[in-house]
């Protein structure tokens, strides 16, 4: 029977299917709870340490509105405010932490291979589990909401189900590679048939892709790469656009060391969004899906950018029973990771 006590959450890919089940079952368990006013205190007196390196509205509610109501204590950190903005290393930050709560959850998405390496330095480190609220390469506690919103909406069988993950055109900033990258890795491992669109140079990180592949093949699910939104969008029962940075920019971000060279960064990053305004998700593209199709984001979105309020504010819109989701995602990975199975 599948544990996770102890255990670390820093990509979907680094649990069994049986796991991750689990994490689904302890979400449904715990909403259901939560929505007869039931008390699920299964933490009582623990504190998990949120450590943020980026902004965040969901992830923070999600997490510190979910430890009190598991019956501990979530603390936030801004990572600015820290002696790691000093350099204190991720071993030692974590080894401090650990001593004094019973788990470490961290955002540190924006620059590629830094936020997932500093998550695998603490969690070799620390003795609490170490979970993940957004990397360069993952973001397993949204992904896992995702999920439980489309077994939730079309049952827990989603083999064969067409999902077109697509770039979409935002004008505000270079959003993280993770939420996609997350996305192909973690809806391959259940048999759906993934599309991922986007348009020349935004491509997504080689391993990934490379996870992808493998986990549709061993599902019995498939997953495709097209630079074309409507192709994507054809047939598909779910559609996810979003926006993310320029692969080659996001890369350079590991030599901007100043906040000029960042700033510089962005601006040419959405200078080459600016040439893809039409990558929109809008209501003709819409009816290419099948009429029964959802529209998904993570959020926040860009409304008028990467989607139409007719579309996010439409009948085929689950972004708000996708975004409570994570509350209760975020309830079960914490309570399944500290203490022994709750259900
Ligand atoms: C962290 C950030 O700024 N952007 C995130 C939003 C939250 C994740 N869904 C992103 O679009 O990937
Ligand atoms: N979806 C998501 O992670 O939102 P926040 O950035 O607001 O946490």
């Amino acid at each position: 029977m599948a544990n996770l006590k102890g255990r670390d959450y820093i990509e979907t890919n680094d649990l069994t299917r049986d796991e991750l089940d689990l994490l689904l079952d302890t979400t449904t368990e715990l909403k259901e709870k939560f929505h007869r006013g039931e008390p699920t205190q299964l933490l009582p007196h623990q504190t998990a340490f949120l450590l943020f390196f980026d902004k965040s509205t969901r992830t923070r509610n999600a997490f510190e509105a979910g430890m009190t109501q598991l019956g501990g204590h979530a603390h936030f950190l801004d990572a600015d405010v820290t002696q790691i903005s000093h350099g204190e290393t991720p071993a030692d930050t974590g080894k401090i932490l650990s001593s004094m709560g019973h788990g470490i959850c961290i955002r540190h998405d924006l620059v590629l291979n830094q936020g997932n390496r500093y998550m695998r330095e603490m969690a070799e480190a620390s003795d609490v589990p170490i979970i993940n609220m957004q990397c360069d390469v993952d973001h397993p506690t949204q992904t896992l909401a995702d999920l439980q919103t489309l077994r939730e909406h079309f049952g827990t069988d989603l083999a064969g189900k067409k999902i077109a993950v697509s770039w979409a055109f935002a004008p505000s900033y270079a959003k993280p590679l993770s939420v996609p990258q997350g996305l192909i890795t973690l809806m391959t491992r259940y048999g759906m048939n993934v599309t991922l669109a986007h348009p020349p140079g935004y491509n997504l990180v080689g391993r990934t892709l490379e996870a992808a592949k493998a986990n549709a093949s061993g599902s019995g699910g498939s997953f495709e790469i097209v630079d074309d939104m409507d192709a994507a969008f054809e047939d598909a029962d779910i559609v996810y656009p979003k926006s993310w940075g320029v692969y080659d920019l996001m890369l350079a971000r590991q030599n901007a060391n100043t906040k000029e060279e960042i700033a510089e960064n962005q601006q040419e990053c959405l200078a080459m969004n600016a040439k893809y305004k039409d990558w929109i998700c809008d209501e003709r593209r819409m009816k290419l899906a099948k009429k029964s199709a959802v529209y998904m984001h993570c959020l926040p979105a860009d409304r008028g950018s990467e989607v139409t309020d007719a579309v996010i504010d439409g009948p085929q819109s689950i972004v708000f029973p996708e975004a409570e989701n994570r509350l209760h995602t975020a309830k079960a990975i914490m309570s399944c990771s500290m203490r022994e199975r709750p259900f």
